[in-house]
């Protein structure tokens, strides 16, 4: 399978140079390329090793049909990427959504719901070092599935072979949400208070805080129909921490260095499942109107 990468950042280029490793044909999309641009060199290293890779690079606008597409921008870039290349784009196409949050498929499902769409969560890590220079920064593992098919498809042998830990998951959706009550009892608080992800458990005023966001995602998930993704997620909340306790969050790092945050599809995806099912939860709201109001500042 020839695979197109759409969102050529730090976990674009991870994932393109783990396929291109096991020799999977794979194009990058940009935004756009310069004049007679067909190939970049990406250099990685970190948990995996370092090599170099020569990769196809082409503009979203060029033509050709895209059969099998990953997706990793930022969640609020999903969307206006996907429609980049839609006309690129068939029923028969496979597109692969890994990025954070949820919201983005459904925004993909109402604006063109002809599309096939498959997803994903990851915790593999990854940064950009420099232009086209790569850190993987932490080895994770990586669930990926699609409704309604009951049989492994044969393009998930691509992702099988190339990362190290990939496995089909039927359940992707709980996979997802446990992944999105994870990271709302995590990272917004982490961002607000500017700090390491050991300090939500070690502090006693935050560890109360983390509690009571997982009561709140708990009662969320029931509501939403995901009691097997919130079963024991406080437990499972403060083993991430402990996993994680020297890490900065997304969230901070996002907001330290003045980009804009995925708050809506993580904390803001929540809010609104509460409003839909008339669930209370105020602590997330408020941490959700407060992280708005700081990114508001930051870019008015
Ligand atoms: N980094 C990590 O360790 C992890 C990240 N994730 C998730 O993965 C996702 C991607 O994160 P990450 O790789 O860090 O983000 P990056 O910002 O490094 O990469 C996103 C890339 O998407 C590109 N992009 C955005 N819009 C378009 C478009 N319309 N057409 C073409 N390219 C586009 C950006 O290009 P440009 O630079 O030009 O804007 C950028 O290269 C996020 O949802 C994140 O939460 C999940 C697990 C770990
Ligand atoms: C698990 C956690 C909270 C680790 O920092 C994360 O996913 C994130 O920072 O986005």
């Amino acid at each position: 399978m020839h695979w197109h990468i759409l969102g050529a950042g730090a976990m674009g280029c991870l994932f393109a140079a783990q396929l291109d490793r096991q020799k999977i044909p794979l194009t990058l999309l940009l935004r756009s390329t310069k004049e007679n641009q067909s190939e970049i060199t990406l250099d990685i290293e970190g948990v995996s090793g370092a090599s170099q890779h020569q990769l196809a690079v082409q503009a979203c606008s060029a033509k050709g049909q895209i059969d099998y597409l990953l997706v990793m921008t930022k969640a609020y870039d999903v969307l206006p990427a996907v429609t980049s290349v839609v006309q690129r784009l068939s029923p028969q196409s496979v597109i692969l959504l890994l990025s954070n949050g949820i919201g983005f498929a459904e925004q993909i499902q109402r604006n063109h719901p002809q599309l096939q769409l498959a997803l994903g969560t990851t915790t593999e890590g990854a940064f950009r070092r420099g232009p086209w220079q790569i850190q993987h920064a932490g080895l994770g593992s990586t669930r990926i599935g699609q409704a309604a098919t009951t049989a492994t498809p044969a393009w998930f042998e691509d992702w099988r072979s190339s990362l190290s830990d990939c496995h089909w998951d039927r359940q992707i959706s709980a996979a997802q949400w446990r992944k999105l009550a994870i990271n709302c009892a995590i990272n917004p608080l982490s961002a607000l208070e500017g700090c390491r992800n050991g300090e939500l458990a070690s502090k006693p005023a935050l560890a109360a805080k983390v509690r009571e966001l997982c009561a709140e995602m708990t009662l969320i998930g029931q509501a939403a129909g995901q009691c097997a993704a919130v079963s024991g997620l406080e437990h499972k909340v403060f083993e991430v921490i402990k996993a994680t306790a020297a890490n900065r969050s997304s969230m901070l790092q996002d907001i330290t260095a003045g980009r804009r945050t995925e708050i809506d599809y993580i904390n803001g995806y929540a809010d609104r499942c509460a409003r839909q099912f008339a669930v209370e939860a105020p602590l997330n709201r408020e941490l959700l109107e407060a992280l708005r109001q700081l990114e508001q500042a930051r870019f008015p």
